[in-house]
């Protein structure tokens, strides 16, 4: 059996408590995550919702992950369609962010931003710091969300400089460097 763990302080190690529900969040408001916006469309019709649960999983073949709760009204859209397009926010779209975290009616969402038609159909934003179109390979069920793997056919890279992060549940600014 493994030890317990220890606290990162150096302190002495006391058994773990049981991980509630809201001290896992209250761990994960600690990381600090990039914003996107994630969206679809096809037969299932338009939809998108913010996600900050996006990783990279291998670049061969080029692939994402995203988690989706299963609950959300964009899940049955993006399971319909089986394509995705993950828009990552640039500093200012805090409002876009709100707007497609949840309660507002899918159209209403897309009143918000310029959005153009990616390859796969599925709507990619206009002024994000980068876009992944993307196909969804494989779905996997993790207690409340739905894990997508999302194969990357192509890639549009913006030009804004600045990201928008997700951290201690506010939003926050990252510049890049710049040219000069
Ligand atoms: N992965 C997710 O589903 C996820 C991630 C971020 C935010 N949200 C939603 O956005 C709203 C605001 O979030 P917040 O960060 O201000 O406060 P919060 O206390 O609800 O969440 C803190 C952190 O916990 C994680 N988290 C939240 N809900 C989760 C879920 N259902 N499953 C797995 N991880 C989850 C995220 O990393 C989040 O940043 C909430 O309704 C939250 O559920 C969901
Ligand atoms: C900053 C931030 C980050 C996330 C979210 C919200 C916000 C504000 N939400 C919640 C998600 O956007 C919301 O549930 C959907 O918009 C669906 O809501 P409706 O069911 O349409 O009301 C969210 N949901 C999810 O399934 N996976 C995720 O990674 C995230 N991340």
């Amino acid at each position: 059996m493994s030890p317990p763990c220890s606290p990162l302080d150096g302190a002495p190690a006391t058994p773990p408590p049981a991980v509630t529900r809201e001290g896992f969040r209250n761990a994960m408001a600690r990381l600090g995550a990039a914003v996107n916006i994630v969206t679809t469309d096809g037969p299932g019709g338009r939809h998108g919702f913010t996600a900050s649960a996006v990783c990279s999983v291998t670049d061969s073949p080029p692939t994402l992950l995203v988690c989706l709760n299963k609950g959300s009204s964009a899940a049955g859209p993006v399971h319909a369609n089986g394509v995705v397009c993950i828009n990552t926010l640039a500093a200012g779209h805090e409002p876009l962010s709100n707007l497609f975290g949840g309660r507002t009616p899918p159209e209403e969402r897309f009143a918000s931003g310029t959005w153009r038609v990616a390859a796969t159909g599925a709507p990619m934003l206009v002024g994000a710091v980068v876009a992944f179109d993307c196909r969804i390979v494989r779905t996997v069920e993790v207690g409340t969300h739905n894990v997508l793997f999302c194969e990357v056919v192509g890639v549009a890279e913006g030009g804004s400089n600045e990201s928008l992060i997700y951290y201690s549940r506010r939003y926050h600014t990252l510049s890049g460097p710049t040219d000069d």
